[in-house]
């Protein structure tokens, strides 16, 4: 369960504090799959970079599996974060000198797997680029590198992926192949996810769709998916 408890967010703007995020309340049930839309600026992908514990409230409380964030210390949360939460890009980020198999094996070796490369493979294969595994990022298409990176995300099998805009960089097919695939992950691991999207079509394939408006929510919606 992720609980985020009046949370709020300002930051520091030409020599004032802009408040970015306003007294956030939500709960999201274990294995959930959550859209997070809104105009942009809204305050969708601070949000979910709170949630993922990339960055610090101003106030408020954020607690994954009751587990708080926001007063741990920078060591613990990134151990935090290496067990448990996966995350997508909108532009990939995928690591530029590492092949699509060594991004894919690179967490789980930090980890401590023994057989990294070997379980990175299945995972490529599994996103279907059993024959891109050699190839490093530059050599792959758009939609091909933020299959690895889906593969990368979910290499783990953390309880909890967020997803900044997964389609926002790709074409309308490609994109449907990706979030097809986030689905099919997500029902095979368990994972609660959590995305932030402009894409329609990709929040009404979510259970719930929350939007912000103006850092505040404002609507908050099961869409029966
Ligand atoms: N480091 C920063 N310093 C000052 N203001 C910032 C900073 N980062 C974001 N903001 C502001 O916070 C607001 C929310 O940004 P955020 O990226 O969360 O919005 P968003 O809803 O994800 O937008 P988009 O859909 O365009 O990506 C915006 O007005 C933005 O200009």
């Amino acid at each position: 369960m992720i609980s985020v408890t009046k949370l709020s967010m300002s930051l520091a703007a030409g020599g004032r504090a802009v408040p970015i995020l306003d007294d956030i309340t939500l709960e999201i049930p274990d294995k959930q799959m959550i859209a997070i839309v809104g105009a942009s600026g809204s305050g969708k992908s601070t949000l979910l970079g709170l949630m993922a514990g990339l960055d610090r409230p101003t106030t408020g409380s954020i607690t994954l599996d009751g587990t708080e964030l926001t007063t741990m210390s920078e060591s613990a949360l990134a151990k935090f974060r290496r067990a448990k939460i996966g995350y997508i890009f909108q532009s990939f980020h995928l690591i530029p000198t590492l092949t699509a198999r060594e991004n894919v094996a690179a967490p789980l070796e930090l980890s401590g797997e023994q057989d990294g490369q070997v379980r990175a493979a299945e995972l490529l294969a599994s996103v279907g680029l059993a024959d891109r595994l050699d190839h490093y990022p530059v050599q792959l298409s758009g939609g091909e590198q933020q299959r690895v990176a889906v593969a990368r995300a979910f290499a783990c099998r953390p309880p909890f992926l967020f997803a900044d805009e997964p389609t926002g960089n790709l074409d309308s097919t490609t994109g449907i192949q990706v979030v097809n695939l986030l689905l099919n992950m997500h029902r095979d691991f368990g994972t609660t996810l959590v995305l932030v999207t402009h894409d329609q079509h990709l929040a009404g394939r979510m259970q719930r769709v929350v939007a912000l408006r103006d850092g505040r929510i404002e609507s908050d919606q099961l869409t029966g998916s």
